[in-house]
């Protein structure tokens, strides 16, 4: 495949490595002082963004307007989510986009509900999350905290919503599962899911030890998505139900 990268920093150099070694070739490489062009993006199969939250939805558009099939990454832009979808189906667009493309973490995701559904009737436990990642992350809480928000909530009663003590936009008020969000330096994203009562506490984590498993998601996916329409997630390209 020939491939552009949107976004040339920790996430596109990464991407890079492995694209190489699967023999594709990156024909162009978008970034803050050299934004997304029609003469960038000619013959490329697909294009992957792993920029930032301020800049995805534009170059989404992009990429939707120049019919490109693309593989978003970045995380941010949930409130955009339906806009992008009505242009996807109205325009017979193609895209693949995750919070986070390493298998481990979809994984997680699936163990995440199905403790969500067990602790569900044992009111004693309280739910809460917790999410670290390197100090140069622009958003919080992290998009994966997200989803595992929305599924936990999705099966789970005591909560109808989320809040995030980082987020002034997601601020506490009644009722809601906390995520709190944690900065370390060189955190690659560590996501903790705990149940507490007065005797004991149930906890799972999932813990990213280098980029290797995102990058290695968004590429398979560059791959899965050729000669398809359509909004689909990492879960399709796992088959995962
Ligand atoms: N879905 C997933 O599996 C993962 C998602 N991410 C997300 O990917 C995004 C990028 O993460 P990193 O690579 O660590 O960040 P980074 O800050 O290292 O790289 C982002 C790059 O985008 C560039 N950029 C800014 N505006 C741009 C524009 N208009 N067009 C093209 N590039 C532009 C920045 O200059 C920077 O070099 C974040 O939103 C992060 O949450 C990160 C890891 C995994
Ligand atoms: O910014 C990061 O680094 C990461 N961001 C993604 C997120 O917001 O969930 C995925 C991963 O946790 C790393």
């Amino acid at each position: 495949m020939k491939i552009v990268l949107v976004g040339y920093g920790k996430m596109g150099k990464e991407i890079e490595k492995i694209l190489v070694s699967r023999g594709h070739e990156v024909i162009g490489k978008a970034t803050k002082d050299n934004p997304l062009s029609s003469e960038m993006v000619k013959n490329v199969d697909a294009a992957i963004d792993f920029s930032t939250p301020d800049s995805v939805l534009d170059n989404i558009n992009f990429l939707i307007t120049h019919k490109i099939p693309s593989i978003i990454g970045t995380t941010g832009w949930n409130e955009s989510y339906d806009e992008v979808k009505h242009r996807i189906d109205t325009e017979d667009g193609a895209m693949v986009h995750a919070s986070n493309f390493s298998v481990g973490v979809n994984l997680f995701f699936k163990l995440n509900e199905q403790l969500a559904k067990l602790m569900e009737p044992y009111k004693e436990y309280t739910p809460e999350m917790t999410e670290i990642h390197h100090t140069e992350k622009l958003d919080a809480p992290s998009g994966t905290a997200i989803s595992l928000a929305t599924d936990l909530l999705q099966n789970h009663t005591q909560f109808n919503d989320w809040y995030c003590p980082q987020n002034d936009k997601k601020s506490k008020s009644g009722n809601k599962l906390k995520i709190e969000a944690v900065r370390e330096h060189d955190v690659k994203g560590t996501h903790t899911i705990s149940y507490q009562s007065k005797i004991d506490t149930i906890s799972i984590t999932h813990e990213a030890h280098n980029r290797e498993g995102f990058a290695l998601g968004a590429v398979i996916s560059a791959e899965w998505i050729q000669n398809k329409k359509g909004i689909f997630t990492m879960k399709d390209v796992l088959a995962l139900s």
